[in-house]
């Protein structure tokens, strides 16, 4: 997703005004190396800023909460729910987005929400979930049915996720929850592995999921205390996935953790995998142009550190590539996957769908449906969408859909 999209801990960076950029050198050659042209940022002040509305309320909230923002919503022709306002007018203060009808979503992110097909019913996996936009888009697209796993490594972002299904009121329905770290397969609820124990390394002292609460438990914040004592202002992650429960119905309560938490294995994966996986992979950010905006207010010697950083994003084509593997590892026979990235480099897309595909013949990239009528452009792979400032009125986002066939 856009970084920049509302989750509480953004918020206070994204009530920041607009301003025109300033381009640091060192980005600029980043730019260069990449073949992007710097201009693309110069339209900082004209992209607008997207909303959803929660499906359900839109056509009576519509007025009312265009009063409320004092200016004119906008209705995206080519996607259901989303509306268009000014980029300068800030949401977090209105009503509608407090009482959760309404949250910030590029539109570009909800094409490739759009692309994943999710019918009801599927088992959906977000493997890059925080903090989780794309995640309530998609639970509200599966309704009270079939399952949805949110998966991210950083366990404070997840903390996000949280706030934004809880307040969306979508942490009630069925089977939604979060995960942290990625080399576990959190199995879908369709899987029709038997007993666990023998096959993992996951010991089973007995624990099982009890219903979801807001409280952390004791020993929870004990260890963020004892963090905050030693100057982390995370607490360390443990290596069991988190797994936070919604609702009554989510068939979670009273099973085994170690009955739904196992290592993944590449057999299970095939038959009782997910039937749909986004893998919204961590990325430069590059064609967030809010995103590119918040180094005004973080400084621009921290983009050294934070973007270009050679070693960084060595590793970090390194992790896209895992991450994409992760993802097609866990879906099943005939599943579709969405591999997406805000960044606007050939490095961190088509190159790596193209190792991907090497490496995977039973990967096939699919066109995908309905986005002829979208404001977009092919990317340099046929079949693959490139959204971007100039092109699309949207934040920049690479998106590239493949189906697992059968090996
Ligand atoms: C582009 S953001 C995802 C945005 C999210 N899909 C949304 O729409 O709100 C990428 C995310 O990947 C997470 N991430 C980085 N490395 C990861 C890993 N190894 N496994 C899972 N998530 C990872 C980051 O913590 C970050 O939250």
């Amino acid at each position: 997703m856009d970084p920049s999209e509302s989750s509480p801990s953004d918020r206070k960076e994204e009530e920041q005004p607009a301003a025109s950029l300033p381009l640091p050198a060192a980005f600029l050659e980043f730019l260069g190396d990449n073949g992007l042209d710097p201009m693309l940022y110069s339209a900082s002040d004209t992209i607008p800023r997207y909303i959803r509305l929660k499906p359900g309320v839109e056509s009576r909230m519509v007025s009312e909460i265009e009063s409320e923002l004092k200016c004119e919503l906008w209705k995206v022709p080519w996607l259901p729910n989303f509306y268009a306002i000014p980029p300068e007018v800030q949401i977090a203060g209105s009503k509608a987005y407090q009482q959760g009808k309404i949250y910030g979503i590029d539109a570009a992110s909800g094409a490739a929400i759009l692309a994943l097909d999710v019918q009801p019913g599927d088992h959906v996996l977000d493997l890059c979930a925080a903090p989780g936009a794309k995640l309530c888009m998609l639970a509200d697209m599966l309704g009270n049915t079939g399952s949805l796993t949110g998966v991210d490594v950083a366990k404070h972002r997840l903390a996000a996720c949280r706030t934004m299904l809880q307040k969306y009121s979508l942490g009630d329905r069925s089977r939604l929850f979060v995960a942290n770290g990625t080399f576990f397969s959190i199995l879908p609820s369709n899987s029709s592995l038997g007993s666990i124990e023998e096959s993992t390394g996951i010991k089973d002292n007995g624990s099982i999921f009890s219903e979801w609460t807001s409280k952390r438990s004791w020993k929870e914040r004990q260890k963020s205390k004892k963090a905050k004592a030693a100057g982390s202002p995370h607490p360390p992650s443990t290596s069991e996935p988190e797994l936070i429960y919604y609702g009554k119905d989510s068939g979670l309560v009273g099973v085994r953790k170690c009955d739904v938490l196992c290592p993944s294995a590449d057999v299970d994966a095939c038959t009782s995998g997910y039937d749909k996986v986004l893998v919204d992979a961590e990325c430069t950010h590059d064609g967030s142009i809010k995103h590119i905006q918040k180094f005004e207010f973080w400084g621009w010697e921290t983009m050294d550190r934070r973007v270009l950083d050679a070693q960084r994003i060595d590793n970090l084509l390194h992790l896209q590539l895992r991450l994409l593997i992760n993802g097609f590892r866990l879906l099943k026979t005939g599943g579709s996957l969405v591999y997406s990235t805000c960044s606007l480099t050939v490095a961190q897309n088509e190159d790596v769908i193209r190792q991907f595909l090497l490496k995977y013949p039973s990967a096939e990239l699919q066109s995908v449906d309905g986005a002829d009528s979208w404001p977009c452009r092919s990317g340099s792979i046929q079949k693959t969408l490139r959204f971007d400032p100039g092109t699309s009125q949207t934040s920049g986002l690479f998106v590239a859909k493949l189906i697992k066939l059968p090996s």
